[in-house]
């Protein structure tokens, strides 16, 4: 656990933040309590980091982690569908540097550094700094990755909680730190219609010997073609509708991305097929990262910090976003 302060601490201070003004005390042994709405990996993961800066941090989500979007997500680290465009790349470099780090144990942390190519694409240069030509950059198992980060938060001492915020107040009422992670539901939590779905589907399949992983996707095209291996198959994708949300998988999309993923590796026009998957991407123009002060409901306020709307792109930034909610949520401790 030393080790991954440090290793955060590295990636930006985040015990410099604002210090806040709260009338809403509510810590525990001398700590500020927070709660985070929502454990996508997203909350999951500003949860892990304000659990280890020693906060009392509560989870509330009425969905289990694999129920939810990033559950879907084919797991590749690229800053792909998500804006602002500058914003999002400063935050997936600083994830990647923590993300090289969890790969150091992939077993524990579903986490490896994979080479692949990406042949439509011209990448920023700060980005293939890290990630090198032909780049190798974090492929995340999900089913192992959630897990692991639900362990560290419960290490931490963080606690998960069944259940879903009615609104921001209801949250406020309980801890003087409200952090939203809520993704797709900001819409009516917040309620934020700038917040919409981008709707993607993809299969898993048995690998025939892929290691690499493969994608040709611009960023505004709805179909798309990737594969990403992973230890429990290979994913193929994919497609991109905006404002689509049946999450029911299409056959005929399914066959389709098959052949386009057969073009490019012929071997996978036979391949059996083990999974439909669809998910709902939580889209934003620009990601919500900002604080607020919102009423308590016993005539003080509460910080609530917003963190949702980041698209396509939700694992590839988790670190750099947590880093900055940690900041706008401001030191461990009370101070006033
Ligand atoms: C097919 C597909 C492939 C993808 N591939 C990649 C990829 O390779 N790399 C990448 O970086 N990203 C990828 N993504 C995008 C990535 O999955 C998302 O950006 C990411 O999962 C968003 O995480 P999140 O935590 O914000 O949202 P979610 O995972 O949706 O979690 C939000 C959680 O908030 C909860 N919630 C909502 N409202 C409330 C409330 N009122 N009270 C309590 N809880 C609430 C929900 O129940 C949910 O569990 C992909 C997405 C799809 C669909």
């Amino acid at each position: 656990m030393r080790r991954e302060r440090r290793m955060l601490s590295r990636m930006g201070d985040v015990t410099q933040g604002s210090r806040s003004r709260s009338g809403n005390s509510g810590g525990s042994e001398g700590g500020r309590a927070a709660v985070v709405i929502g454990g996508g990996v997203i909350g999951l993961t500003t949860a892990v980091l304000l659990a280890e800066r020693g906060m009392s941090v509560r989870l509330w989500d009425p969905q289990a982690p694999e129920e939810t979007t990033s559950a879907v997500a084919g797991g590749l680290c690229w800053p792909y569908r998500i804006e602002p465009r500058a914003r999002a790349l400063e935050w997936a470099v600083r994830s990647f540097r923590h993300f090289a780090w969890l790969a150091e144990q992939p077993p524990l942390t579903g986490v490896r550094l994979v080479r692949g190519t990406m042949p439509d694409s011209v990448p920023p240069p700060e980005w293939s700094a890290l990630t090198g030509t032909p780049p190798r950059a974090p492929v995340v198992d999900m089913t192992s990755y959630l897990p692991y980060l639900l362990g560290r938060f419960e290490a931490a001492g963080g606690r998960c909680e069944r259940r879903a915020a009615r609104s921001l107040a209801e949250a406020a009422a309980e801890a003087p730190v409200v952090v939203n992670c809520s993704g797709l539901g900001a819409r009516e939590l917040v309620p934020d219609p700038a917040v919409r779905a981008v709707r993607g589907q993809v299969l898993v399949v048995e690998n025939p010997g892929i290691e690499e992983w493969y994608v040709a996707a611009s960023g505004a095209a709805s179909e798309t073609t990737y594969f990403v291996p992973q230890p429990f198959g290979l994913i193929l994708g994919g497609t991109a509708h905006d404002g689509a949300e049946d999450r029911t998988p299409d056959p005929a999309t399914a066959e389709a991305i098959v052949r386009r993923c057969a073009a490019i590796a012929p071997a996978l026009a036979e391949t059996k097929v083990l999974e439909h998957r669809v998910g709902l991407r939580p889209f934003r123009p620009s990601v919500r990262l900002e604080a607020e002060r919102i009423p308590d409901g016993r005539g003080g306020e509460s910080l609530c910090v917003h963190n949702y709307g980041h698209g396509g792109a939700g694992i590839t930034v988790s670190w750099g976003c947590a880093v900055d909610a940690a900041r706008l949520v401001g030191p461990p401790m009370r101070t006033s």
